[in-house]
């Protein structure tokens, strides 16, 4: 069976030209970032496109008729691929959750210390022949809301326990865990950070509006690695400049890459990174292994 993984970021190639990331027989790698009549050639090249951060056109739903499932490299394709018409055509899309929870906490972990300690405002101010001082937010003591306890969400949360916050767990079900808090207006009410870790669905766009902006103390930090689709886009500019938010660090954005009109960059109150909270070598070792197993697993259907 043939196959294309396409969007091949530079660390997976070093992954794949050292060895460490086996390719299977039969798929074959496309380096670089393709545009949307290459991707469709692709696609209809394959019986599997394995992706990453790729957009796929919807035409290759339609107009690929080889093309027997998609495997997108992490947890959550519905940013990528038009779910609703992969379904509509018997396209699986096939996912591999799970595969580095502990590295996109560590990261959630990464952006809540910056952001409390404005890390990257201060790095920014000395580039710029700045010398300013600036205070911050002792974590321990103060009290987090992890929204979403998957996975993530409880890397995250055990983490935050370890630093002596008072962590508020929020799930939708009932969760036997001890940091499990089953009231989400209880868990946001008088939070001095916030965490997402929820899946983005129908359900959960914007699941973080102006009337949950408005829950968490004054000032509170906002940490999101999930996606930013969560956060109601104008409810979020609005908490920002009424100080009810006094700072977002975020990993994920509505486009990806960055649209020019985005307004964040411009904005000193934040702490940005590249949707990268996933990309430690385990983690993409791990991602890379469960790919392919995917692959694998339509190979064999
Ligand atoms: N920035 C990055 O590099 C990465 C981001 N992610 C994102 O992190 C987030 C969490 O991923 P995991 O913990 O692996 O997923 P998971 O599947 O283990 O957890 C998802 C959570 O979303 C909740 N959820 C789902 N539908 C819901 C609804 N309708 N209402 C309320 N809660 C709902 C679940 O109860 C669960 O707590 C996802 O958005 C995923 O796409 C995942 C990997 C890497
Ligand atoms: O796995 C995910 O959902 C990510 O965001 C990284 O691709």
């Amino acid at each position: 069976m043939k196959a294309w993984f396409i969007d091949c970021t530079p660390e997976l190639a070093r992954l794949f030209d050292s060895g460490a990331a086996p390719v299977p027989p039969g798929v074959r790698i496309h380096r670089g970032d393709p545009d949307d009549a290459a991707i469709l050639a692709m696609a209809r090249d394959a019986e599997v496109l394995m992706v990453e951060h790729t957009l796929i056109p919807d035409a290759v739903l339609t107009q690929a008729p080889t093309l027997r499932a998609i495997v997108f490299m992490g947890t959550g394709a519905g940013t990528y691929v038009n779910a609703a018409l992969a379904r509509a055509r018997g396209v699986p899309v096939l996912t591999t959750p799970g595969y580095g929870s502990v590295a996109v906490a560590e990261h959630a972990f990464a952006l809540m210390m910056a952001g409390a300690r404005q890390v990257a405002r201060m790095d920014r101010d000395i580039r710029a022949g700045v010398w300013q001082p600036r205070g911050g937010m002792q974590l321990a003591g103060r009290k987090v809301a992890v929204l979403g306890m998957g996975g993530i969400g409880q890397a995250f949360a055990e983490r935050c326990a370890a630093f002596g916050m008072r962590v508020a767990g929020w799930n939708r079900s009932p969760l036997d865990h001890p940091l499990f808090c089953a009231d989400l207006n209880q868990a946001l009410h008088g939070a001095e950070v916030v965490s997402l870790h929820l899946a983005l669905t129908e359900a959960t766009r914007g699941f973080l509006n102006s009337a949950r902006l408005a829950l968490p103390a004054p000032g509170f930090l906002l940490v999101n690695t999930a996606r930013s689709q969560l956060i109601d886009p104008a409810a979020l500019i609005a908490a920002l400049d009424s100080g009810q938010a006094g700072h977002l660090a975020t990993d994920v954005f509505d486009a990806e890459p960055l649209s020019p009109d985005d307004p964040l960059p411009g904005r000193q109150d934040v702490t940005l990174t590249a949707h990268a909270a996933y990309m430690t070598r385990d983690a993409y070792l791990e991602l890379w292994r469960r790919t392919c197993a995917q692959f694998e697993a339509v190979r064999e259907s």
